[in-house]
């Protein structure tokens, strides 16, 4: 970020560590909202902008018609605080945007910074359900609401394209080679940086954009492009035909002829595999290895293992060995649908290369989360709608991951903040929150408390120092790993595609009773005559 600090000194379980800026310099104090400096305004001026408030980060409806969400995000939030600040030349925009606020009220923006901040989250990478909380936040009500446009916009994109991976991952299976191939598509500079980065939490294995492999450490692939091919009218454009072999102990005067004359030896299929073949066996005869070819148009399962029966037959007939397993990439408009079409089929394609449905999200443009007040001045707060998946869960809650035997995760129960946790063995009441004949005993064999400590400030001699325990901010490797692992504990029949059960998300007793408490003593009683 121009001007500021390039990065946060916090400490780290003793520590000193540091907090970079985030990613895309374009995430600044004054990529928010309009309306949330309007209404820092306003606290300001009643005066509560100091009350304590704390607001959640959840979402009510997974995307892609499926049962659960990779949360992703997370790292940017925490970089954007850690770096929260604002210029003194956005400070001179704000006045001239607001001007008939009070100056008292710039020189309040010129001080605050994210030091009386905390975030507690759910770790990067995780699976995560509607209305869980995938982060608190807790400050002064004024600085966080600032807060809320920019975490969610972190959150939201990147949580629906890893989700979005993670489903291409399931659908293709382990051992296939997912390739991200959807910067061109993607929307504007950063969605293609972020989809890049996200598909790879979200588990894919590599990407095509250049910028992503340098910045994030993702690893790069590509094939050819047709216009290569087609650039050349004929061989006889090829000026350089020598080549050395591949140990460097002679050099073929000729590799095009070379390769003419293996093309003459090979039956003719209306493609451009034996063309593939004649160059990969004139390379073998020069001790190199080809890699293999791209299917990007045409009948993908049919050509593909038309080209593997090809590939066999050239290992029998030519005696080469493995020439059979040669790698066959597919791309063109592939999704969810075409690779579960394929797996129906049959096919023999090692790898995929996904662009367009992949980053744009095609076939879910966004996610919801949204950021709801739950408490202020330890005062509980509820959101009422008519609409009842859209009341909030008030109050400073705990969530926790209850496992059972076969060490699938059970169900998410979130308690208040003084209750006693669930413990392993000990039978506990999980109730839906707002449905109240749905509830269960569980007896956890595991317990995974969901929410840790990424951000507690605390504000020494002008920059921001933490000294108290918090998580630490893991690799890009790290969150993948965590991802993999967490979606093999769902059981399977959350994941499957087509009518997948819902996970269950529910709340402690005394937190049930609480909300429904609370929120018969908030709704307007009406009045008929
Ligand atoms: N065996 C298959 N089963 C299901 N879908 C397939 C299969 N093979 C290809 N597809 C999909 O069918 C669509 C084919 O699209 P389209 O007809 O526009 O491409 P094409 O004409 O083969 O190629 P080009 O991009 O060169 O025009 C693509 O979305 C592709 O992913
Ligand atoms: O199809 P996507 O999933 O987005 O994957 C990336 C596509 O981009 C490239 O071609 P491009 O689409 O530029 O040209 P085309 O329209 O001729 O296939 C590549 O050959 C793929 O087809
Ligand atoms: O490397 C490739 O084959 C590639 C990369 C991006 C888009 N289409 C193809
Ligand atoms: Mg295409």
């Amino acid at each position: 970020m121009a001007g500021k600090a390039a990065a946060a000194v916090v400490k780290v379980n003793g520590s000193v560590a540091e907090i970079r800026g985030a990613t895309n310099p374009m995430v600044t104090a004054l990529l928010t909202d309009l309306y949330q400096f309007t209404m820092a305004y306003a606290y300001w001026k009643a005066g509560k902008h100091q009350d304590r408030a704390v607001f959640d980060v959840y979402f009510r409806k997974n995307p892609f018609g499926g049962e659960y969400t990779v949360f992703a995000g997370l790292e940017e939030c925490i970089r954007f605080v850690a770096n929260f600040k604002l210029e003194e030349g956005e400070i001179s925009f704000l006045r001239s945007v607001m001007p008939t606020c009070e100056d008292g009220f710039f020189d309040y923006l010129r001080e605050v910074d994210c030091s009386n901040v905390e975030v507690f989250a759910i770790p990067e990478g995780s699976v995560v359900f509607p209305k869980v909380p995938l982060m608190r936040v807790e400050g002064p009500v004024a600085i966080v609401q600032l807060l809320e446009t920019p975490f969610i916009n972190l959150v939201n994109y990147a949580s629906l394209v890893t989700t979005n991976a993670a489903r291409h991952r399931l659908v293709a299976g382990k051992s296939k080679t997912l390739l991200e191939f959807g910067l061109r598509r993607a929307q504007g500079p950063d969605g293609g940086m972020s989809a890049s980065k996200y598909s790879y939490i979200g588990g894919f294995d590599a990407t095509s954009n250049v910028a992503a492999g340098k910045l994030f450490g993702i690893p790069l692939r590509g094939t050819h492009s047709h216009a290569f091919v087609s650039s050349f009218m004929s061989p006889d454009e090829i000026l350089d035909r020598a080549l050395p072999s591949h140990d460097g102990s002679s050099t073929c005067k000729d590799f095009v002829s070379l390769v003419q004359s293996w093309l003459s030896k090979l039956q003719v299929m209306k493609s451009g595999i034996p063309n593939f073949c004649a160059v990969a066996l004139a390379l073998n005869d020069l001790g190199y290895k080809a890699c293999g070819i791209r299917l990007d148009s045409g009948d993908l399962a049919y050509l593909s293992f038309e080209a593997r029966n090809f590939f066999h037959a050239i290992e029998k007939e030519f005696n080469v060995a493995d020439f059979g397993k040669m790698t066959v990439t597919a791309s063109n408009d592939l999704n969810e649908e075409t690779l579960d079409a394929l797996n129906k089929q049959g096919h023999e394609i090692d790898a995929f290369g996904i662009g367009t449905n992949l980053v744009t999200c095609y076939a879910q443009p966004a996610l919801g989360c949204v950021f709801k007040l739950v408490e202020i001045n330890n005062q509980p707060r509820i959101k009422l709608s008519e609409d009842v998946t859209k009341v909030s869960i008030p109050c400073k809650k705990r969530i926790f991951r209850l496992n059972g035997r076969e060490g699938y995760a059970l169900v998410d129960i979130m308690t208040g903040e003084n209750e006693p946790p669930p413990m392993v063995g000990e039978r506990i009441l999980c109730r839906h929150p707002f449905n109240e004949s749905k509830r269960a005993y569980v007896v956890p064999q595991h317990v995974e408390e969901l929410l840790k400590c990424y951000w507690l400030g605390n504000s020494k001699n002008g920059s921001v120092i933490v000294d108290k325990p918090r998580e630490e901010l893991p690799s890009l490797k790290k969150i993948r790993a965590r991802c993999m692992q967490q979606l093999e504990q769902m059981r399977p029949d959350h994941m499957r595609r087509l009518n997948p059960t819902p996970y269950k998300v529910s709340v402690s007793g005394k937190l049930y009773d609480f909300i429904h408490f609370l929120w018969l003593n908030e709704a307007p009683v009406g009045e008929l005559q």
